[in-house]
């Protein structure tokens, strides 16, 4: 249904997911492959953010509430495009980055993976402040971005290469070589 159309003129693409679902590493992938820049949203917590997260205290409402507003100006302040890794679980979470974002509205890709893979994913992880306990909290507070949110999943059970190969394949992002190389749609759920 139109993916390709109404999402091909996407300069702004946000990564997001659960804790360990690869923002960052598919994030840096996807830089690699479309000469985008990508900001990673763990950088953009204020330190209270940060310090409850280590404390395995998940996130609420109003401790995300300024750093999705900060998430949205960084896109703002980047007309010729920006790949931004951040959790963005809920769609009011979305919204508020839309709200200080840019027209149109960025592209939200949801790095989908099976609770056993991510666990495994965050368990081989080493020197990060977030702890593998908060996963659970992340999974429960996941909302999964609807069609008309310019939204599209994509399977985090594959290289990040091939992820980041996919996604700019699916967002019409790079040349006619990188279009070549776009995975089965498991979605219809593109707009
Ligand atoms: N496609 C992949 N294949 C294999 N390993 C991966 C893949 N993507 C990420 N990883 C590994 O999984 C771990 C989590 O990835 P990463 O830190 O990029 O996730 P994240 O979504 O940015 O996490 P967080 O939200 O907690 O910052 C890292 O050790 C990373 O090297
Ligand atoms: O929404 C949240 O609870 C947080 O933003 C987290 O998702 C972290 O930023 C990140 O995932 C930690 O690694």
């Amino acid at each position: 249904m139109g993916a390709s159309v109404s999402l091909s003129e996407t300069r702004h693409i946000v990564l997001m997911g659960v804790c360990g679902c690869g923002k960052s590493t598919v994030g840096d992938a996807l830089a690699r492959v479309t000469g985008l820049a990508y900001v990673d949203g763990d950088d953009l917590h204020p330190p209270a953010n940060i310090s409850k997260m280590r404390n395995s205290v998940p996130l609420d409402d109003a401790d995300r509430e300024p750093w999705l507003l900060e998430c949205g100006r960084r896109l703002r302040a980047a007309p010729e495009g920006l790949i931004l890794g951040c959790s963005a679980l809920k769609r009011r979470y979305r919204d508020l980055i839309r709200s200080a974002a840019v027209q149109p509205a960025p592209a939200f890709v949801y790095l989908h993976g099976s609770k056993s893979l991510l666990q495994a994913r965050l368990d081989g992880r080493a020197n990060h402040f977030m702890p593998n306990a908060l996963l659970e909290s992340q999974l429960a507070t996941l909302e999964i971005p609807s069609p008309v949110e310019r939204g599209i999943t994509v399977s985090i059970d594959q290289p990040a290469e091939a992820i980041a190969l996919q996604i700019a394949a699916r967002l019409a992002l790079g040349g006619p070589s990188i279009a070549n190389v776009a995975g089965p749609d498991p979605a219809s759920q593109c707009t």
